[in-house]
């Protein structure tokens, strides 16, 4: 890498593994974070995104492998580093006796911001996490997207460069998620680095420039949402429903009407490039399902495709 390339680039990891024992999470893997992108880890659960994501924090050391977050080695120069990201853990840590603004309070003294400033610091973050007409209310009081919200408003007290988001969105409710969207949608044009993990394939395809999709500890793809879509899917899915005593036989029977099938405990996939034409034949196959539902293809198709399995699974 040339070293305009290295002030582009905020994370590099080359081979970057961690073990706890003789588990092995994450399998000698490699990234690179940009400067200004929005990049998302997307796996199934013990994939090793929250490791991966943890060694870059620096509250987790590697066990091999080399880590560089700002040019800088997380093993040497933790603080310094952890002085320009900003981190929003999987499980809220607010404390829950306090008020909103006093969870924000206390969290810009620690990173020593002056009493003067931390003022004006806190009606701003209030009010990027919508959340100002509730300053007073102890967090206890709150819903769980509102404490989300201020979880990511007090890990922006230091003006981070880099933000990472361990699941941010998981147990939210629709609109809880759509706020919390924009809101980091909201960061990202004002060229902050992000960087999520998530086992949501919509929550990728909305909000990140590229992926990085991890199962059992390796990359087994990266790219542009649009890019792995185009890469391992045809654009259009047919989902069918059969009786379970069918479904084998119309996999088979269908199976030359379209690119590729899947086969998913309670439906047919048909992977097509027209789905009217693709319809209007399976109908005239003799094998008319119970129901059909016709649909674009997402990344989930992709992990599928490249797993055989669901990234809920
Ligand atoms: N502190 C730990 N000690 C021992 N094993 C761990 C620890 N943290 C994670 N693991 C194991 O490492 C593997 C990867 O876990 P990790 O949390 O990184 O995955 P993940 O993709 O973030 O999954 P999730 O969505 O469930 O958080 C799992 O098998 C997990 O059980």
């Amino acid at each position: 890498m040339d070293s305009a390339d290295a002030a582009d680039t905020v994370v590099v990891a080359d081979g970057l593994t961690k073990r706890y024992g003789d588990r092995t999470a994450v399998r000698g893997i490699d990234i690179q974070v940009r400067r200004g992108e929005f990049l998302g880890f997307l796996g199934p659960n013990g994939a090793g995104k929250s490791s991966t994501l943890r060694m870059v924090a620096c509250v987790s050391p590697r066990t091999e492998g080399r880590l560089s977050v700002f040019g800088m080695d997380p093993d040497r120069h933790g603080p310094a580093i952890r002085a320009r990201i900003g981190v929003v853990p999987q499980q809220d840590n607010l404390d829950t006796e306090l008020s909103v603004s006093e969870n924000l309070r206390v969290y810009a003294r620690c990173f020593g911001i002056r009493r003067r400033e931390v003022r004006r610091k806190i009606a701003e973050l209030l009010e990027f996490a919508a959340l100002t007409d509730r300053a007073g209310a102890e967090v206890e009081t709150l819903s769980g997207g509102m404490r989300r919200r201020l979880t990511i408003a007090r890990a922006l007290v230091n003006d981070p460069e880099l933000v990472l988001l361990d699941e941010p969105t998981t147990g939210l409710d629709p609109q809880a998620r759509h706020l919390l969207w924009d809101r980091l949608l909201g960061l990202k044009r004002a060229g902050v680095t992000l960087v999520l993990t998530t086992h949501y394939m919509d929550e990728v395809e909305r909000l990140c420039d590229r992926v990085i999709i991890i199962d059992q500890g390796r990359i087994i793809e990266q790219g542009t949402p649009p890019e792995l879509i185009g890469r391992h899917a045809p654009p259009e899915v047919v989902e069918l429903r059969y009786p379970p005593d069918r479904q084998a036989i119309a996999a088979e029977k269908l199976a030359g009407l379209c690119e590729r099938v899947e086969v998913l405990p309670e439906r047919l996939l048909l992977f097509v490039h027209h789905s009217e034409q693709a319809l209007s034949e399976i109908y005239r196959s003799g094998l008319p399902p119970e129901s059909s539902l016709v649909r674009r293809s997402t990344l989930e198709d992709v992990f599928l495709h490249l797993t055989g399995r669901s990234l809920d699974d």
